[in-house]
């Protein structure tokens, strides 16, 4: 059987690694032996050149290309084979991503961004089963990332606010796949809501 593949999405500093890393240790969780991966991916070719391309003034296009190669990537080495092999794949961060950072850079570039990168990965890549949105306001996300420490040029207030909208609209649009969980609160109970409903996701399907 076909594995099931989870993602975490959100903007910046709304604590996906955070509740990876606690998911990790989570013994209900582990027993089901997930695979965690993310993106960009790290320590492979594609995924160093994302790297680079964000820590610098890249082409907002060439940048979409890049992260879209760093994701066919992905899913061609990582994804699919242990999909296949009937894992459960969690990835923090994933297209949706794609869809609503690269929706904003390219807002100038592109008459309908959102649709545009949406049909570049059409027919190719694999839809999530689950996709957990956490929500943070972004002055929240500033005020996290600023303690975290050097800034990258994605972690600005007016670009977060349409970030995150269009996370929101990604959401409505597919109510069956999106879980939208407030970050805003402890991250143990941020964990235990999203560990609740992987738990009950896996025991439905
Ligand atoms: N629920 C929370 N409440 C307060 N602080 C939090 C919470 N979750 C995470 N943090 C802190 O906020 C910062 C960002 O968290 P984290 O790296 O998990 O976010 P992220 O979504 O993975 O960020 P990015 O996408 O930018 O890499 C970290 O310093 C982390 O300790
Ligand atoms: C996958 C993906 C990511 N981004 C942005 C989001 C972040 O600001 C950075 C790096 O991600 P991290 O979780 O902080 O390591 O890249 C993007 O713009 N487009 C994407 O597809």
């Amino acid at each position: 059987m076909r594995g099931k593949l989870i993602t975490l999405e959100g903007i910046d500093g709304s604590g996906k690694s955070t509740v990876v890393e606690k998911l990790q240790k989570d013994p209900e969780i582990k027993a089901f032996k997930p695979v965690f991966t993310r993106e960009p991916t790290r320590g492979t070719l594609t995924g160093n050149a994302v790297e680079k391309a964000i820590q610098s003034d890249t082409d907002q296009l060439a940048e979409l290309f890049l992260f879209t190669a760093d994701h066919a990537e992905h899913l061609a080495k990582l994804i699919k084979p242990a999909l296949e092999n009937g894992k459960i794949v969690i990835s923090d961060r994933y297209s949706d991503s794609r869809y609503a950072y690269q929706g904003i850079t390219l807002k100038t570039r592109l008459e309908n961004p959102l649709e545009w990168i949406k049909d570049l990965h059409r027919g190719w890549t694999v839809i999530p089963d689950l996709t957990f949105l956490l929500d943070i306001r972004p002055e929240i996300s500033i005020e996290r990332c600023g303690k975290r420490g050097e800034q990258s040029k994605f972690e600005k207030l007016e670009f977060l606010r349409g970030v995150r909208e269009i996370f929101f609209k990604l959401a409505a649009d597919d109510p069956e796949r999106f879980v939208i969980i407030d970050a805003s609160c402890f991250p143990e109970h941020v964990e235990k809501e999203v560990a609740k409903k992987i738990l009950e996701f896996l025991s439905r399907n």
